[in-house]
């Protein structure tokens, strides 16, 4: 996935396709990949996610209105269904520049279409698995969502695009992912070297996570976008496949981290107490936190580490061979056009990386313990060129939320709380069954 990213470059081809929607930086491969991954990748930095930070925070306090109301009634919480609607508001706003309106009206046009976009009916997704191709074009069983919701919302982003293009040079200021790409569309030629002064790369690197970027991972990098592929503009079709890519891949993904950082901080409160306490001495007098701050807090960041250790919402991730290639010393050879997976869920839970594997233990991310990290052992966002490239994002959506709701509330494990949680097999998503639990208010 790094030293040989040449070889491994590619996802594994998919038993269905979208004619727009898979113009994708997650879907496509090769050089398309490439320079996609090159326009997009600036979308992302320090720099772009601190102008979208009080778009979040305003999402964000339409849900701390709702937290209240069940605070004060003693309801316990579905946090799994809760912060679908928390992080499907995120994206509507950021992605598609629209209220989606999630918490207040679940049946409103964009969460409907949002539910269809989803909706992976089982027996369409085992026709699309195992039913020859000359069938599958017979019976026009052609992608697992619902044709009609795509198609909301690539009419959606072009409505969007079109209308800022009209809308000219009349000086409003838009800090969203439409904008970006269609900024990015305007400054063709961007070779996808990392924009912005120190300052903001001071930042990337102290966002880096515990993901491994260290100089083999960056010098891969070098080498992969050495060419100049971020030179042809991105079309309107490719825009829209973006938004629907951020959707796609970023609210499941955000949601449920946030929802087992609830559930495991109400099984913890000695866990819980010590975040309260670090969040709170961050906070100003106006009760609010600076996205600088918020990546600089250790106790935090471990919270959501190990949430993404124990519960990594994607269990495996994939690419397939260029080329016949040897594995080490291991007498193995992956022939050209095979599938590899990567067990993240296994590694994660293996007692050979982790002691007490099993056990939520924030400890052993901090400062002090970090060297005792195995590279390549902790992969929630991947690893490599390919890695997850919203991961900024998704980190400052989920600590955001959870300093905020900390701050607070006090997650309690209540009646209906499932201990252990239970998993049914959903493709390859670490989704439980149900995760529930109790909120209290810290100040009457
Ligand atoms: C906690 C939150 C998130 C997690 C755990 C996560 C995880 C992942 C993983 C495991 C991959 C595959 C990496 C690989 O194959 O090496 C991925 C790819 C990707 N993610 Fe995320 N993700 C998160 C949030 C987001 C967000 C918020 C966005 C966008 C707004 C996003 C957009 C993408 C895209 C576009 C890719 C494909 C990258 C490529 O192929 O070049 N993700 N993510």
């Amino acid at each position: 996935m790094v030293k040989d990213f040449h070889l491994f470059s590619d996802r594994k081809t998919r038993p269905y396709q979208h004619p727009v929607l898979f113009k994708n930086v997650f879907h496509a491969s090769g050089d398309d990949w490439k320079r996609l991954r090159t326009i997009v990748s600036p979308t992302f930095t320090s720099g772009k996610m601190r102008k979208m930070f009080p778009m979040v925070r305003q999402c964000l306090g339409e849900y701390l209105d709702v937290l209240e109301v069940y605070a004060t009634h003693g309801r316990d919480l579905n946090v799994k269904d809760m912060y679908q609607k928390l992080t499907m508001n995120v994206i509507g706003r950021c992605a598609f520049a629209t209220d989606a309106n999630a918490l207040k009206d679940t049946r409103s046009t964009f969460v409907r279409h949002a539910q269809g976009m989803t909706e992976f009916k089982f027996w369409k997704m085992l026709g699309l698995f195992v039913l020859p191709l000359p069938v599958k074009k017979l019976l026009g069983l052609k992608f697992a969502g619902n044709e009609e919701s795509n198609q909301f919302f690539l009419n959606l982003t072009k409505q969007i695009v079109e209308r800022r293009k009209r809308e000219g040079n009349t000086g409003k200021v838009y800090n969203d992912f439409v904008q970006l790409l269609v900024d990015a569309e305007a400054k063709s030629g961007n070779d996808g070297v990392a924009e912005g002064g120190p300052d903001e790369r001071e930042g990337d690197s102290v966002e880096a996570h515990h993901v491994n970027e260290g100089k083999e991972e960056l010098e891969v990098e070098k080498r992969t976008f050495a060419g100049n592929y971020g030179n042809k503009k991105l079309t309107i079709d490719e825009i829209s496949a973006q938004g629907w890519i951020f959707f796609i891949a970023g609210s499941e993904t955000t949601a449920s981290t946030l929802g087992y950082a609830s559930y495991e901080l109400a099984l913890s409160p000695h866990f819980q107490d010590r975040l309260y306490d670090e969040v709170c001495a961050a906070f100003d007098a106006d009760g609010e936190i600076g996205y600088d701050q918020l990546s600089r807090l250790p106790f935090l960041d471990a919270v959501v580490t190990e949430t993404l250790r124990l519960y990594p919402p994607v269990l495996r991730l994939d690419r397939k061979a260029k080329q016949d290639y040897r594995l080490a010393d291991t007498g193995i050879t992956i022939s050209k056009g095979q599938d590899v997976e990567f067990p993240v869920y296994a590694i994660h839970h293996s007692e050979l990386y982790y002691e007490n594997a099993d056990r939520f233990n924030p400890d052993r991310w901090m400062p002090q313990n970090r060297h005792k990290l195995i590279p390549y052992t902790y992969l929630p966002f991947g690893a490599g060129p390919r890695n997850c490239v919203g991961m900024r994002f998704g980190l400052m959506e989920v600590k955001l939320s959870l300093s905020h709701i900390i701050r607070r509330y006090r997650f309690v494990r209540s009646k209906q709380t499932a201990v252990p949680l239970q998993f049914p097999t959903v493709a390859n998503l670490c989704i439980a069954k149900s995760v529930v639990v109790g909120i209290e208010k810290r100040f009457k």
